[in-house]
């Protein structure tokens, strides 16, 4: 079966916004997001006009910062601190990729850890890693793990999960998450010898490598639950270009329990969950006050 992530995401929004109407009314604060997007990268700039319009829609105030690709360091670590120390400003968000002469650890490392909505932040990642509540959890992890209980339900108790990839933003804050689950995790990577294999034992499979339809049908084991997070340009033998996930959807389909598909899976997850963050962000600023 298909796992729609529009759709889930939808109904996330829904009862975001709903959440915050209540907390506008009673504390009478209106959550706000600030995101800073630097150069002129498309993608980027479609993916933060999506952030800024859904966060609007749900109720809370968006500010967009756009800077040139010149754009120093320096004037980006000074903009940060001038937003941390911001009463009005819950969340920040700096698009990703920066420009390759800004060191992103640095500028991720600069944004106040109680306003990293992406939960980039390595105080974010430790509170994750040890399990501590208040943890701003990485947008596109929490979305997976969302898609997975939609369709397994709640508990994910002794489920063995293989994650494909190890970046920072998906693979080891989603094998963290799933651990957190309960679930029996491997993490693997472009080094692991008997790739095919160890997915072959996966009741959650989850790709982030970024190699388009890496994953063949021959790698799922009979009735999984697949989470592809994989968005990937390629060009058809017709010459269009075409969205495609780190799995060959037609493929595995047959063979999985349920899958989702790029586009519409994790994706869209991945800005609802942004709103999630935010919302958490502007609660845990009440703590401070
Ligand atoms: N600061 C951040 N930078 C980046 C993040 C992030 O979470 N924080 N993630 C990605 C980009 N991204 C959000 O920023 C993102 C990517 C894709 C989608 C999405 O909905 N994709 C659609 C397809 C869209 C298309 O046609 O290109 C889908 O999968 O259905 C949302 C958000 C890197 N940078
Ligand atoms: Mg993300």
């Amino acid at each position: 079966m298909n796992i729609d992530g529009k759709l889930t995401a939808q109904t996330l929004r829904d009862k975001l916004a709903i959440e915050v109407a209540e907390f506008k009314s009673r504390y009478k604060i209106q959550p706000s997001l600030t995101v800073i997007i630097v150069g002129d990268d498309p993608a980027s700039h479609i993916y933060v006009k999506n952030k800024v319009k859904q966060t609007q829609e749900i109720g809370m105030i968006s500010n967009e910062i756009k800077l040139p690709i010149e754009t120093t360091e320096n004037h980006l670590l000074s903009l940060l601190e001038q937003l941390n120390n911001d009463d009005s400003v819950h969340g920040i968000l700096v698009q990703l990729p920066l420009p390759k002469h800004i060191d992103e650890s640095a500028i991720i490392s600069a944004i106040n850890p109680d306003k990293d909505v992406d939960g980039f932040h390595a105080m974010n990642s430790g509170r994750l890693f040890n399990g501590e509540p208040g943890a701003l959890v990485p947008c596109t992890p929490q979305g997976c793990v969302l898609l997975a209980k939609q369709h397994l339900g709640k508990d994910l108790s002794g489920l063995h999960a293989v994650v494909i990839g190890r970046s920072n933003i998906v693979g080891k804050p989603v094998a963290m998450l799933l651990l957190q689950e309960n679930c029996t995790v491997t993490i693997t990577h472009s080094k692991t010898k008997n790739l095919p294999e160890l997915c072959k034992q996966a009741d959650i499979l989850v790709a982030a490598v970024g190699i388009a339809k890496l994953v063949k049908a021959d790698w799922v084991k009979e009735g999984a639950t697949v989470i592809d997070v994989g968005i990937n340009r390629i060009t058809t033998n017709e010459g269009a270009t075409k969205l495609v996930g780190d799995v060959d959807y037609v493929e595995a389909f047959e063979k999985c329990g349920a899958i989702t598909p790029v586009p519409g899976g994790v994706g869209p997850m991945t800005i609802a969950c942004l709103l999630k963050n935010t919302l958490a962000a502007a609660k845990n600023s009440l703590q401070s006050r």
